[in-house]
């Protein structure tokens, strides 16, 4: 698998202070959603911060499972869909939650299946960004973001290369 020239990581408590900014930017929009759809497994991290802040307690997960490289999506599969009762009125009302947007591909599968449902992602790249209603913070398409449920603590070479010992 090819790399993105840049990495963004993300600190758990910097997730935190992300998801609750984007559960903000939901509060200010001033609607009632009778529902949330997380994405997973991605979105169920930011769907329990915003469920939690916004008072959401019908959660409904739409599984999809794909392989990516850094510039390319091979297939998705959608494991698990999501009840007649979530779908009803193409969506309206219900909000869909993931941790980011990158090609745009995950996105526009499950806006297929709620149309008029609201996206939310925690972070956008540009090919994803015209998918998603409300995000937080944009990051070039040459970047790779590091989730904390993804990281371990690791010895970091020096900037300054070979200064070690
Ligand atoms: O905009 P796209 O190019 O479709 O990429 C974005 C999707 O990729 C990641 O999920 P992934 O498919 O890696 O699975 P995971 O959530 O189970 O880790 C991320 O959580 C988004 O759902
Ligand atoms: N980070 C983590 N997972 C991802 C990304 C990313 O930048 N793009 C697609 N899946
Ligand atoms: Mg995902």
């Amino acid at each position: 698998m090819s790399l993105p020239e840049k990495a963004f990581p993300v600190s758990w408590d910097q997730f935190h202070r992300d998801a609750r900014a984007l559960a903000w930017r939901l509060a200010d929009n001033g609607q009632d959603w009778r529902a949330m759809v997380c994405i997973t497994r991605g979105g169920l991290v930011p769907a329990a911060i915003i469920s939690r802040e916004l008072n959401i307690r019908m959660i409904e997960t739409v599984c999809i499972a794909s392989y990516h490289d850094y510039d390319s999506q091979g297939q998705m599969k959608v494991l698990k869909g999501i009840t007649a009762e979530i779908a009803r009125d193409g969506g309206e009302g219900v909000l869909i939650v993931d941790d980011l947007t990158d090609t745009g591909k995950t996105a526009a599968e499950v806006r297929a299946m709620l149309p008029k449902a609201h996206f939310a992602a925690v972070y956008a790249k540009p090919k994803g960004r015209p998918l998603v209603d409300t995000f937080v913070t944009e990051v070039s398409q040459d970047t790779w973001i590091y989730f904390p449920w993804d990281m371990g603590f690791t010895y970091q070479e020096p900037i300054a290369k070979g200064t070690r010992g």
